[in-house]
Protein backbone atom coordinates (compact mmCIF):
# COMPACT_ATOMS: atom_id res chain seq x y z
CA UNK A 1 0.00 0.00 0.00
CA UNK A 2 1.20 2.97 -0.97
CA UNK A 3 1.27 6.24 1.09
CA UNK A 4 -1.78 8.79 1.22
CA UNK A 5 -1.15 11.60 -0.89
CA UNK A 6 -2.69 14.43 -3.03
CA UNK A 7 -0.66 15.10 -6.51
CA UNK A 8 -1.84 17.96 -8.76
CA UNK A 9 -1.02 17.61 -11.99
CA UNK A 10 -1.34 20.60 -15.04
CA UNK A 11 -4.72 21.77 -13.25
CA UNK A 12 -5.94 25.14 -14.53
CA UNK A 13 -9.22 26.87 -13.30
CA UNK A 14 -11.22 29.43 -15.46
CA UNK A 15 -14.10 31.61 -15.06
CA UNK A 16 -16.21 32.44 -17.83
CA UNK A 17 -18.07 35.98 -17.68
CA UNK A 18 -19.79 37.66 -20.48
CA UNK A 19 -17.09 39.04 -22.41
CA UNK A 20 -13.69 37.62 -20.26
CA UNK A 21 -11.97 35.04 -18.89
CA UNK A 22 -10.52 34.70 -16.08
CA UNK A 23 -7.83 32.65 -15.28
CA UNK A 24 -7.28 31.82 -11.59
CA UNK A 25 -5.54 28.83 -12.08
CA UNK A 26 -2.92 28.06 -14.73
CA UNK A 27 -0.99 24.59 -15.06
CA UNK A 28 -0.41 23.89 -11.23
CA UNK A 29 1.84 20.79 -10.10
CA UNK A 30 2.59 19.84 -6.77
CA UNK A 31 1.75 17.15 -4.09
CA UNK A 32 1.30 16.83 -0.45
CA UNK A 33 2.20 13.96 1.56
CA UNK A 34 0.90 12.37 5.16
CA UNK A 35 2.82 13.73 7.82
CA UNK A 36 4.32 17.22 5.43
CA UNK A 37 2.80 20.10 5.28
CA UNK A 38 2.56 22.60 1.82
CA UNK A 39 2.13 26.28 2.44
CA UNK A 40 0.58 27.63 -0.82
CA UNK A 41 1.30 31.32 -0.22
CA UNK A 42 0.75 35.01 -2.47
CA UNK A 43 -0.91 38.05 -2.53
CA UNK A 44 -4.36 38.38 -2.55
CA UNK A 45 -6.57 37.29 -6.25
CA UNK A 46 -3.75 35.17 -7.17
CA UNK A 47 -5.85 32.09 -7.01
CA UNK A 48 -5.55 30.34 -4.10
CA UNK A 49 -8.91 29.74 -2.63
CA UNK A 50 -10.30 28.88 -6.29
CA UNK A 51 -7.31 25.98 -6.18
CA UNK A 52 -8.94 24.90 -2.90
CA UNK A 53 -12.24 24.57 -4.02
CA UNK A 54 -11.24 23.44 -7.42
CA UNK A 55 -9.66 20.67 -4.95
CA UNK A 56 -12.74 20.21 -3.04
CA UNK A 57 -15.41 20.07 -6.01
CA UNK A 58 -16.65 23.08 -5.14
CA UNK A 59 -16.72 25.81 -8.40
CA UNK A 60 -19.55 27.73 -9.13
CA UNK A 61 -21.23 26.53 -12.80
CA UNK A 62 -19.24 29.41 -14.67
CA UNK A 63 -15.83 27.50 -14.34
CA UNK A 64 -13.79 25.40 -16.56
CA UNK A 65 -11.17 23.18 -15.10
CA UNK A 66 -8.20 21.39 -16.87
CA UNK A 67 -5.68 18.82 -15.92
CA UNK A 68 -5.92 16.30 -12.49
CA UNK A 69 -5.74 15.72 -8.52
CA UNK A 70 -5.35 12.39 -8.05
CA UNK A 71 -6.38 11.82 -4.20
CA UNK A 72 -4.51 8.80 -3.29
CA UNK A 73 -5.83 7.55 -0.23
CA UNK A 74 -3.94 3.95 -0.08
CA UNK A 75 -7.00 2.48 0.94
CA UNK A 76 -9.02 2.45 -2.28
CA UNK A 77 -8.49 3.22 -5.77
CA UNK A 78 -7.07 6.95 -6.50
CA UNK A 79 -9.73 9.63 -6.83
CA UNK A 80 -9.41 12.45 -9.60
CA UNK A 81 -11.14 15.21 -8.16
CA UNK A 82 -11.14 16.89 -10.77
CA UNK A 83 -13.21 14.65 -13.06
CA UNK A 84 -14.98 12.66 -9.97
CA UNK A 85 -19.20 12.75 -10.06
CA UNK A 86 -20.66 15.43 -7.69
CA UNK A 87 -22.04 12.43 -5.41
CA UNK A 88 -19.16 10.51 -5.00
CA UNK A 89 -17.20 13.63 -3.78
CA UNK A 90 -19.94 13.93 -1.53
CA UNK A 91 -20.10 10.47 -0.01
CA UNK A 92 -16.13 9.71 -0.06
CA UNK A 93 -14.35 12.52 -0.02
CA UNK A 94 -15.64 15.86 1.61
CA UNK A 95 -15.22 15.57 5.08
CA UNK A 96 -14.25 11.65 4.83
CA UNK A 97 -10.56 12.18 3.12
CA UNK A 98 -10.57 16.01 2.58
CA UNK A 99 -11.60 17.99 5.85
CA UNK A 100 -11.83 22.38 5.02
CA UNK A 101 -11.03 24.40 7.55
CA UNK A 102 -12.96 27.32 6.13
CA UNK A 103 -11.62 30.93 5.74
CA UNK A 104 -13.68 33.05 9.29
CA UNK A 105 -14.77 30.24 11.48
CA UNK A 106 -17.11 32.66 12.90
CA UNK A 107 -18.90 33.41 10.06
CA UNK A 108 -19.12 29.82 8.70
CA UNK A 109 -20.50 28.57 12.30
CA UNK A 110 -24.26 29.12 11.92
CA UNK A 111 -25.46 31.54 14.92
CA UNK A 112 -29.27 29.84 16.63
CA UNK A 113 -27.15 27.02 17.28
CA UNK A 114 -24.57 25.98 19.83
CA UNK A 115 -20.91 24.74 19.08
CA UNK A 116 -22.00 21.15 20.06
CA UNK A 117 -24.76 21.00 17.50
CA UNK A 118 -23.31 21.82 14.91
CA UNK A 119 -20.02 19.50 15.42
CA UNK A 120 -22.42 16.68 16.18
CA UNK A 121 -24.40 17.16 12.82
CA UNK A 122 -21.13 16.62 11.54
CA UNK A 123 -20.70 13.89 13.51
CA UNK A 124 -23.93 12.49 12.30
CA UNK A 125 -23.34 13.02 8.92
CA UNK A 126 -20.54 11.05 8.92
CA UNK A 127 -21.65 8.08 10.50
CA UNK A 128 -19.95 8.42 14.08
CA UNK A 129 -21.77 11.10 16.82
CA UNK A 130 -20.37 9.85 19.93
CA UNK A 131 -16.84 11.19 19.45
CA UNK A 132 -17.97 14.99 19.94
CA UNK A 133 -16.47 15.48 23.41
CA UNK A 134 -12.96 13.54 22.42
CA UNK A 135 -12.98 15.78 19.02
CA UNK A 136 -13.62 18.94 21.20
CA UNK A 137 -10.93 18.01 23.72
CA UNK A 138 -8.49 17.47 21.31
CA UNK A 139 -9.42 20.99 19.50
CA UNK A 140 -8.63 22.15 23.19
CA UNK A 141 -12.21 22.84 23.78
CA UNK A 142 -13.57 21.69 27.00
CA UNK A 143 -17.39 19.95 26.94
CA UNK A 144 -18.83 23.50 28.28
CA UNK A 145 -17.60 25.12 25.66
CA UNK A 146 -19.63 23.00 23.49
CA UNK A 147 -22.24 24.57 24.91
CA UNK A 148 -22.41 28.19 24.01
CA UNK A 149 -23.70 29.88 20.94
CA UNK A 150 -21.26 30.99 18.39
CA UNK A 151 -20.96 34.45 19.61
CA UNK A 152 -20.04 33.12 23.25
CA UNK A 153 -17.30 31.89 21.75
CA UNK A 154 -13.58 33.66 21.16
CA UNK A 155 -12.24 33.88 18.34
CA UNK A 156 -9.52 31.25 18.91
CA UNK A 157 -12.44 29.66 20.43
CA UNK A 158 -14.24 29.89 17.08
CA UNK A 159 -11.60 28.56 15.08
CA UNK A 160 -11.12 25.62 17.38
CA UNK A 161 -14.80 24.55 16.35
CA UNK A 162 -14.58 24.63 12.43
CA UNK A 163 -11.20 22.43 13.45
CA UNK A 164 -13.17 19.87 15.39
CA UNK A 165 -15.56 19.81 12.56
CA UNK A 166 -12.93 19.55 9.93
CA UNK A 167 -12.01 16.30 12.09
CA UNK A 168 -15.29 14.89 12.56
CA UNK A 169 -14.83 12.56 9.60
CA UNK A 170 -11.12 11.79 10.49
CA UNK A 171 -9.94 13.15 6.94
CA UNK A 172 -6.24 12.37 6.12
CA UNK A 173 -6.00 15.85 4.24
CA UNK A 174 -6.89 19.18 5.45
CA UNK A 175 -6.96 21.89 3.41
CA UNK A 176 -6.77 25.23 5.34
CA UNK A 177 -7.87 27.92 3.69
CA UNK A 178 -6.60 31.33 5.42
CA UNK A 179 -7.64 29.77 8.69
CA UNK A 180 -5.78 32.89 10.59
CA UNK A 181 -6.82 35.89 9.01
CA UNK A 182 -8.49 38.14 11.82
CA UNK A 183 -6.97 36.42 14.18
CA UNK A 184 -3.84 37.97 16.49
CA UNK A 185 -0.87 36.42 16.48
CA UNK A 186 -1.19 34.43 20.31
CA UNK A 187 -3.87 32.76 18.07
CA UNK A 188 -1.96 32.42 14.75
CA UNK A 189 0.54 30.82 16.83
CA UNK A 190 -1.96 28.57 18.59
CA UNK A 191 -3.58 27.50 15.07
CA UNK A 192 -0.23 26.98 13.26
CA UNK A 193 0.63 24.89 16.60
CA UNK A 194 -2.46 22.65 15.87
CA UNK A 195 -2.15 22.35 12.02
CA UNK A 196 1.37 21.21 12.46
CA UNK A 197 0.33 19.00 15.28
CA UNK A 198 -2.00 17.63 12.61
CA UNK A 199 0.64 16.79 9.85
CA UNK A 200 2.95 15.22 12.88
CA UNK A 201 -0.01 12.67 13.57
CA UNK A 202 0.52 11.67 10.11
CA UNK A 203 -2.70 13.72 8.47
CA UNK A 204 -1.22 15.89 5.03
CA UNK A 205 -2.19 19.53 5.16
CA UNK A 206 -2.22 22.15 2.88
CA UNK A 207 -1.96 25.48 4.37
CA UNK A 208 -3.42 28.52 2.33
CA UNK A 209 -1.85 31.51 3.66
CA UNK A 210 -0.65 35.56 2.82
CA UNK A 211 1.12 35.05 6.11
CA UNK A 212 4.59 34.41 6.00
CA UNK A 213 5.34 34.10 9.22
CA UNK A 214 2.46 31.52 10.20
CA UNK A 215 4.01 29.80 6.94
CA UNK A 216 7.50 29.23 8.27
CA UNK A 217 5.91 28.14 11.59
CA UNK A 218 4.45 25.28 10.19
CA UNK A 219 5.43 24.42 6.35
CA UNK A 220 7.28 22.11 5.56
CA UNK A 221 7.08 22.68 1.87
CA UNK A 222 6.56 26.60 0.34
CA UNK A 223 4.62 27.25 -2.48
CA UNK A 224 4.49 30.67 -4.29
CA UNK A 225 1.24 31.89 -6.29
CA UNK A 226 1.30 34.67 -8.36
CA UNK A 227 -1.34 35.76 -11.21
CA UNK A 228 -2.56 31.86 -11.41
CA UNK A 229 0.77 30.15 -11.42
CA UNK A 230 2.84 28.50 -9.07
CA UNK A 231 5.98 30.66 -9.63
CA UNK A 232 8.47 28.39 -6.88
CA UNK A 233 7.81 25.07 -4.80
CA UNK A 234 10.62 25.21 -2.27
CA UNK A 235 11.34 23.61 1.02
CA UNK A 236 10.59 25.52 3.32
CA UNK A 237 14.41 26.29 5.06
CA UNK A 238 15.12 26.89 1.47
CA UNK A 239 12.44 29.63 0.79
CA UNK A 240 12.97 31.39 4.08
CA UNK A 241 16.80 31.55 4.35
CA UNK A 242 17.32 31.83 0.73
CA UNK A 243 14.29 31.80 -2.02
CA UNK A 244 15.52 31.32 -5.75
CA UNK A 245 12.36 33.05 -7.66
CA UNK A 246 13.06 36.69 -7.60
CA UNK A 247 9.01 37.30 -6.50
CA UNK A 248 9.43 35.18 -3.42
CA UNK A 249 12.36 37.12 -2.10
CA UNK A 250 10.38 40.33 -2.98
CA UNK A 251 7.65 38.72 -0.67
CA UNK A 252 9.94 38.13 2.27
CA UNK A 253 11.54 41.44 1.83
CA UNK A 254 8.49 43.17 2.14
CA UNK A 255 7.94 41.90 6.00
CA UNK A 256 8.26 43.75 8.54
CA UNK A 257 10.84 41.70 10.37
CA UNK A 258 13.26 42.16 7.49
CA UNK A 259 13.16 45.06 5.28
CA UNK A 260 9.77 45.90 5.00
CA UNK A 261 9.75 47.23 1.07
CA UNK A 262 6.83 46.29 -0.72
CA UNK A 263 7.39 45.20 -4.68
CA UNK A 264 6.69 48.02 -6.66
CA UNK A 265 3.77 47.78 -8.99
CA UNK A 266 0.31 45.59 -9.02
CA UNK A 267 -0.41 41.74 -10.47
CA UNK A 268 -1.77 42.30 -13.79
CA UNK A 269 -5.27 41.60 -14.31
CA UNK A 270 -5.83 37.92 -14.35
CA UNK A 271 -8.37 38.60 -17.31
CA UNK A 272 -5.39 40.14 -19.36
CA UNK A 273 -2.44 38.00 -18.52
CA UNK A 274 0.60 38.58 -20.42
CA UNK A 275 2.57 36.20 -22.91
CA UNK A 276 5.93 34.74 -20.67
CA UNK A 277 6.43 35.66 -17.18
CA UNK A 278 3.86 37.80 -15.45
CA UNK A 279 5.74 39.06 -13.25
CA UNK A 280 8.15 40.15 -15.64
CA UNK A 281 7.00 43.98 -15.01
CA UNK A 282 7.73 43.74 -11.69
CA UNK A 283 11.07 41.90 -11.89
CA UNK A 284 14.04 44.34 -11.22
CA UNK A 285 16.32 40.66 -13.14
CA UNK A 286 13.83 39.88 -15.87
CA UNK A 287 15.16 40.81 -19.66
CA UNK A 288 13.68 40.36 -23.16
CA UNK A 289 13.68 36.59 -22.84
CA UNK A 290 11.28 36.56 -19.82
CA UNK A 291 8.37 38.43 -22.26
CA UNK A 292 9.07 36.55 -25.68
CA UNK A 293 10.08 32.68 -24.09
CA UNK A 294 7.66 30.50 -22.53
CA UNK A 295 7.60 30.44 -18.72
CA UNK A 296 9.90 27.91 -18.16
CA UNK A 297 8.61 24.42 -16.24
CA UNK A 298 8.99 24.14 -11.93
CA UNK A 299 11.23 21.05 -12.80
CA UNK A 300 13.90 20.16 -10.93
CA UNK A 301 14.91 23.87 -10.26
CA UNK A 302 11.59 24.29 -7.92
CA UNK A 303 11.49 27.65 -9.90
CA UNK A 304 9.43 29.10 -13.24
CA UNK A 305 11.90 31.54 -13.97
CA UNK A 306 14.58 32.80 -16.27
CA UNK A 307 16.97 34.14 -14.34
CA UNK A 308 16.20 32.62 -10.94
CA UNK A 309 18.70 33.97 -7.37
CA UNK A 310 21.08 31.58 -6.54
CA UNK A 311 20.26 29.36 -3.52
CA UNK A 312 21.09 30.10 -0.40
CA UNK A 313 22.52 33.50 -0.37
CA UNK A 314 22.74 35.35 2.40
CA UNK A 315 19.69 37.66 2.01
N1 LIG B 1 -16.99 32.74 -9.56
C1 LIG B 1 -16.06 33.53 -10.06
N2 LIG B 1 -16.22 34.15 -11.24
C2 LIG B 1 -15.26 34.94 -11.76
N3 LIG B 1 -14.08 35.18 -11.16
C3 LIG B 1 -13.85 34.60 -9.99
C4 LIG B 1 -14.82 33.75 -9.36
N4 LIG B 1 -14.29 33.31 -8.18
C5 LIG B 1 -13.06 33.86 -8.08
N5 LIG B 1 -12.79 34.62 -9.15
C6 LIG B 1 -11.56 35.37 -9.43
O1 LIG B 1 -10.47 34.44 -9.38
C7 LIG B 1 -9.30 35.13 -8.90
C8 LIG B 1 -8.65 34.33 -7.81
O2 LIG B 1 -9.44 34.43 -6.64
P1 LIG B 1 -9.08 33.71 -5.29
O3 LIG B 1 -10.24 33.86 -4.37
O4 LIG B 1 -8.62 32.32 -5.55
O5 LIG B 1 -7.85 34.56 -4.74
P2 LIG B 1 -6.98 34.29 -3.43
O6 LIG B 1 -5.59 34.05 -3.87
O7 LIG B 1 -7.63 33.26 -2.60
O8 LIG B 1 -7.04 35.72 -2.72
P3 LIG B 1 -7.26 36.12 -1.17
O9 LIG B 1 -5.88 36.05 -0.54
O10 LIG B 1 -7.77 37.50 -1.26
O11 LIG B 1 -8.23 35.16 -0.57
C9 LIG B 1 -9.74 36.51 -8.48
O12 LIG B 1 -9.40 37.40 -9.52
C10 LIG B 1 -11.24 36.40 -8.35
O13 LIG B 1 -11.87 37.61 -8.66
NI1 LIG C 1 -8.60 33.27 -0.77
Amino acid sequence: MKPPRLRVEGLSVRFHLPGATVRAVTDAHFEVRRGQCLALVGESGCGKSVMAHALMGLLPGNASVEGAAWLESGDTPPVNLIAAPEKVLARTVRGRRIGLVPQSPATHLTPVRTARAQLTEALRELGNPDRADTLAERAGLSPSDLDRYPHQLSGGMAQRVVNAIALAGDPWLIIADEPTSGLDRPLVEATMTELRRLADDGRAVLLITHDLRAAQQVADHVAVMYASRILSLEPAADFFTGPRHPYAAGLLDALPSRRFAAIPGQPPELTDLPGGCAFRPRCARATDDCGRLPLPPLGDNRVACHHPLESHVAR
